[in-house]
């Protein structure tokens, strides 16, 4: 079983509009709810690749009851924890004259400490079957900036392999805890270690306590600095569409192969094959299975030599 973690769930509303102009009125085209943030997009993909997902976090009130209605036909299994506050809404505007996306991502529910002690019952009891954690996304208001470095601790002396996906200061106390894996994006890197050079920025993040690092560098794929090597793994050509959700495929990508005993290559071709997927699915977080299938053999997986 490989278990997510979503501390700051989200009802994804996507909205799409013929062309977004700022101080604009819009009537909206089409609507569509998802049970999102970024551990249930995770989830999603790992059940849709045939893995046994379960999920938890934080979820209530009633938009809380519309993401678990959501949740409940899909494959991953809901582990999710009740607290007084509501679920947030994130909103995602698709403007159809360009094809980009803006985020507005509301800060979710103030979470008590009784409530988070209540989670960290569950989270024991789950690492214990787990095979692999993936730690995603940001904190709900109340959670402790450490919350992210406990829970790498405990899946570590559990001895199952963490991954950690966030950002700011969770994620620099998060690497702190030694994480298996971390999968930052070139812009939290950045913010992370000061340094706008992914190859450097990643070395930082290795010395800092993450075991390896894939960092996610969008259309032109992943580097990945791992105890194994370094490789660059690229899609066969850069891809237009929609990248809300891609991030959460590659991690998806990256579990679901370690969970199966792949070496590094194989686990980033499928990271980037699934991502880049991603981005082809007309709805954000969704993978298109026939472009998945048929761009995963024509990955490109090089160990990196840097530039002198
Ligand atoms: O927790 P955050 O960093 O605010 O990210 C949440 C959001 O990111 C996404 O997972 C996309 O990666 C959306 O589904 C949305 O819920």
């Amino acid at each position: 079983m490989i278990l997510t973690v979503t501390l700051n769930t989200a009802l994804d509303v996507t909205y799409t509009v013929d062309a977004l102009v700022p101080h604009g009125s819009h009537r909206v085209g089409e609507v569509t709810e998802r049970p999102g943030g970024k551990g249930l997009n995770v989830a999603r993909v790992l059940g849709a690749l045939g893995h046994d997902a379960v999920v938890t976090g934080f979820v209530g009130g009633a938009t809380g009851d519309v993401l678990r209605g959501l949740l409940a036909p899909l494959p991953p299994r809901d582990a999710l924890v009740e607290v007084a506050g509501n679920t947030r809404r994130t909103l995602a505007i698709t403007d159809r004259s360009t094809g980009d996306t803006t985020q507005l991502n509301e800060p979710g529910p103030q979470v008590s400490s009784a409530e988070w002690a209540a989670f960290l019952r569950t989270y024991e009891e789950l690492v214990a079957g787990a095979d692999a954690v993936a730690l995603c996304g940001s904190l709900p208001p109340g959670i402790h900036v450490g919350a992210y470095a406990e829970l790498v601790r405990i899946a570590r002396s559990a001895a199952v392999p963490v991954l950690l996906d966030t950002s700011g200061e969770p994620l620099r106390r998060g690497i702190a805890a030694r994480p298996d894996l971390v999968k930052p994006n070139a812009e939290e890197l950045a913010r992370l270690t000061g340094s706008r050079d992914p190859l450097r920025a990643a070395g930082d993040a290795r010395r800092r306590g993450a075991h390896a690092v894939v960092a996610s560098l969008g259309p032109e794929g992943v580097l990945a600095l791992t105890p194994d090597g370094v490789w660059r793994a690229a899609p066969p050509a850069p891809v237009r569409g929609n990248p809300t959700g891609a991030g959460d495929s590659a991690v998806a990508g990256l579990l679901s192969a370690l969970a199966e005993g792949l070496d590094w290559p194989e686990r980033l071709a499928r990271a980037v094959a699934l991502s880049t997927a991603t981005v082809l699915a007309p709805t954000a977080g969704e993978f298109d299975a026939t472009a998945y299938a048929e761009l995963l053999p024509r990955v490109t997986v090089e160990p990196h030599t840097p530039t002198p």
